[in-house]
């Protein structure tokens, strides 16, 4: 094979357009004497059209109107030699600025005499979409986290916004606890986006829905060769959590293994990947979350209880539907706002009959069973108050799970959190569910009034690969 030096003019060429920056070159008086592939991209001027005019062309924001000189030999770069790589805006040849960094450097021979000047121009157009909707998405978050889109007017609920309010306002670790669906995740998003510290992300982790080793490795991270499957450094999720918080959800399901490592996080404020025995400091808030009643879970020795106290150093406690049933009318009409935006529709409320049957009903699955009650309403009403037929069978005759063809087990006293509502479903029912919901774990979920987390754990008990293989 024939190999070029790279003096090779024409080879040279072709790599300066093989380059992502731009690049072009200029004279000591300043015209431009070569244009790369990128630059035409960027700038929207072919080499032709470049080639020959003097710099002013792409009227760069750092010099053009603001020092650039008339004569070249005044030109910073060409008095110290190069200039300091700053974000500046370019003008495109259809009159609009681009955002770019831009980069200059002078190039002499042996002599010292001036051969050109060098510049890169790295386009940052894509990086500051990236950040504009990266902003987007967390002014969205941070909107649905609202403490106003937490109902309740409830007593309990207004000591819940009480301790909201100043856990927001903290880097301590909270614990919350609640039966399934009493909004403890929302809760959660409450805290972190309206106290002080929301400028760092959120990271939430369910401790159940994963295998230990999983687990090790999603929150910690893991080197290349860790394990098998491991082909690349992985950062964990407490590292993504960095200058933020990480949110534990369904911490009761922790093994005693991932316990202790949890517990060297809170108390060293360090990780090690797996594999690896670099310790890396990280600046963390913890906030975990769970259905269990976890003091018994101490009790009878399947929690830390170091952990436990480690954790619950600001607990709060959010109570299930059946305590706050003065909130029931107006979580109704915000699930109904919800509906008639999602929907198109114009439902006005719930006629006298059915809303007492909502206020009767137990609401095992709180309010996550509330709105799906009314998700499930909103299909069949067809006039513009949802009555009492509307609502699924299980809340119409007041069972407490609903007719779902699998075995059903009654509730089970679990402490003082209350019930614990338990499916019995086999293997195979579970499977047949995913097949007709397509896999989708919110849907089957829903259609067994249980959450997504629960279904997760049904999948990882039985082997269940997460997606349909
Ligand atoms: N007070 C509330 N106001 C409005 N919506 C709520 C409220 N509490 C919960 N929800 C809604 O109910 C659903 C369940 O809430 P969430 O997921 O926060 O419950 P959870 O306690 O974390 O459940 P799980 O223990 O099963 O994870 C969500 O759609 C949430 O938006």
């Amino acid at each position: 094979m024939k190999t070029y030096q790279l003096w090779n003019v024409n080879f040279l060429n072709q790599i300066l357009d093989t380059m992502a920056e731009g690049l072009f070159t200029l004279d000591d008086q300043g015209v431009i004497t070569s244009w790369n592939r990128s630059m035409e991209k960027i700038s929207g001027y072919l080499a032709q059209q470049a080639v020959g005019n003097t710099c002013r062309l792409i009227q760069c924001s750092r010099c053009f109107g603001q020092t650039c000189p008339a004569d070249i030999n005044k030109c910073g770069v060409i008095q110290h030699g190069k200039t300091e790589a700053k974000e500046c805006f370019i003008r495109h040849k259809d009159g609009y600025d681009i955002p770019v960094i831009k980069n200059a450097r002078l190039a002499r021979d042996e002599n010292g005499q001036i051969l050109g000047i060098v510049e890169t121009i790295t386009d940052l157009t894509e990086l500051k979409q990236i950040k504009k909707s990266a902003e987007e998405a967390q002014r969205k978050l941070k909107k649905a986290y609202r403490l106003g889109n937490i109902i309740g007017k409830s007593i309990v609920m207004q000591t819940v916004f009480d301790a909201i309010r100043s856990a927001a306002n903290s880097r301590a670790t909270v614990l919350i606890q609640g039966e399934s669906g009493t909004g403890k995740e929302l809760v959660a998003g409450a805290i972190h986006y309206n106290g002080n510290n929301d400028s760092g992300p959120l990271i939430t982790v369910n401790c159940s829905a994963l295998s230990e080793t999983l687990l090790e490795s999603e929150l910690f991270g893991h080197v290349k060769g860790a394990f098998t499957g491991a082909h690349r450094d992985r950062k964990g999720r407490f590292e993504e959590a960095d200058g933020g918080t990480i949110f534990l959800d369904e911490i009761g399901e922790l093994t005693p293994y991932m316990q202790i490592k949890l517990l060297r996080v809170i108390q060293e404020r360090e990780i090690e990947r797996v594999g690896e025995s670099k310790k890396r400091k990280i600046d963390i808030r913890i906030m975990a979350a769970t259905h269990k009643n976890l003091y018994e879970l101490t009790q009878q020795g399947t929690f830390r209880e170091d952990l436990f106290y480690r954790l619950k150093v600001f607990p709060i406690h959010v109570p299930p539907l059946r305590e706050r049933r003065e909130d029931i009318p107006l979580l109704v009409s915000h699930f109904i706002k919800k509906g008639n935006k999602r929907e198109n529709k114009n439902i006005k409320g719930v006629d006298t009959q059915g809303m007492k049957r909502l206020m009767e009903h137990l609401w095992p699955g709180n309010i996550r069973e509330l709105e799906n009650a009314i998700e499930h309403a909103f299909v069949i009403c067809n006039s513009n108050h949802i009555q009492l037929a509307d609502l699924p069978v299980e809340v119409r005759e007041n069972h407490a799970y609903p007719q779902t063809g699998f075995e059903l087990t009654r509730p089970v006293q679990t402490g003082s959190y209350g019930t614990q509502n338990q499916v019995k479903l086999t293997k195979q029912d579970l499977l047949t569910l995913l097949e007709e919901c397509h896999w989708n774990k919110a849907e089957v979920g829903r259609r067994i009034q249980k959450s997504r987390t629960s279904v997760w754990k049904y999948m990882k008990k039985w082997n269940i690969p997460l997606q349909k293989l």
